[in-house]
């Protein structure tokens, strides 16, 4: 018999939790209380809407690297590259943390790449998140640029854009379009994503005002795609609004998959943003055998 060897070699499943954010969805893992350990292409491989569970990022819940953090928070895109926030995510991240009982606080501190950043779930079951304060230099976004501007012209082929960028922990591009519906966000946003402006890779989105207190919002995100909701996605847009003087410091943004609250007062103070975080179902993966020569 053969089988014994390759038992013991086949990884034991891996238990984890599907969720999302106004559609934005993630595949959940519990670090605090099993070993994760995966690599790129194993992230891949659980990405894969066929082939796999499927998910536009991969959240992980670690515990907290320091006494005044209550959790780590690592995130993942689909193409299995690490990065440093999510905001859909973290609202996700206090729905599991809270509803898996790891916690039975309703404040969270949470230690992400990008810096901590303070959940809080509302009576209502949605979470407000304060998402720390949005940063425009271009080298800290990074873009490559002459000199600071409110937005910047960038050449894409034959065709000029005119880009204000944000960092919110994570790299934004903002746009303004007439009409999110006809946005050339698929050919657009891959061509921005990978320019060469942006050294670490950029979120592209696609803004329409409706009103200073109102837009809709598609976003091309960096790793994933085209996704339904992108909470950093609407800080960016809401803050590249408002210095151009265009939205208010209340805004509603309204992505394809529902809307977002989005709160900033203004240069030098914290992003707020609120909305709903959906736990959809647990699962066990089993990680595939090795397909045989053939
Ligand atoms: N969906 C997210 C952002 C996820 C990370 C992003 N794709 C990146 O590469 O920076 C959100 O809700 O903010």
């Amino acid at each position: 018999m053969t089988t014994t060897s390759t038992t013991a070699l086949r990884r034991p499943p891996l238990p984890f939790t599907k969720m999302h954010g106004l559609g934005n969805d993630f595949l959940v893992l519990d670090a605090t209380r099993q070993p994760v350990a995966l690599s790129p292409e194993d992230i891949r491989a659980l990405a894969d809407r066929h082939f796999g569970v499927g998910f536009d990022q991969l959240l992980v819940v670690t515990p907290g690297p320091r006494a005044d953090v209550d959790f780590g928070y690592r995130i993942f895109n689909a193409d299995g590259s690490e990065v440093e926030q999510c905001g859909n995510g973290a609202r996700c991240f206090a729905r599991f943390v809270h509803d898996q009982g790891l916690t039975d606080q309703r404040r969270i501190r949470v230690q992400t790449c990008a810096g901590t950043i303070v959940l809080h779930i509302t009576d209502t079951g949605h979470v407000q998140v304060d998402m720390g304060m949005p940063r425009f230099l271009p080298q800290e976004i990074p873009f490559s640029a002459p000199a600071p501007a409110l937005r910047y012209p960038v050449a894409v082929g034959d065709e000029m854009v005119q880009l204000a960028v944000v960092n919110m922990g994570n790299p934004h591009a903002v746009l303004r379009v007439a009409d999110v519906d006809s946005a050339p966000v698929a050919t657009l946003g891959p061509q921005l994503e990978s320019h060469p402006r942006f050294p670490a890779r950029v979120n592209v989105g696609f803004m329409q005002v409706l009103a200073p207190d109102r837009i809709r919002l598609r976003v091309y995100e960096r790793g994933t795609g085209e996704t339904l909701a992108c909470g950093t996605g609407a800080c960016a847009a809401v803050v590249a609004g408002q210095r151009l003087g265009w939205l208010g410091q209340h805004v509603t943004v309204l992505l394809p998959g529902g809307p977002l609250q989005i709160d900033w007062p203004g240069e030098g103070q914290h992003v707020h943003m609120q909305g709903p975080a959906t736990r959809v179902y647990d699962g066990l993966w089993h990680w595939p055998e090795a397909a045989p020569a053939v």
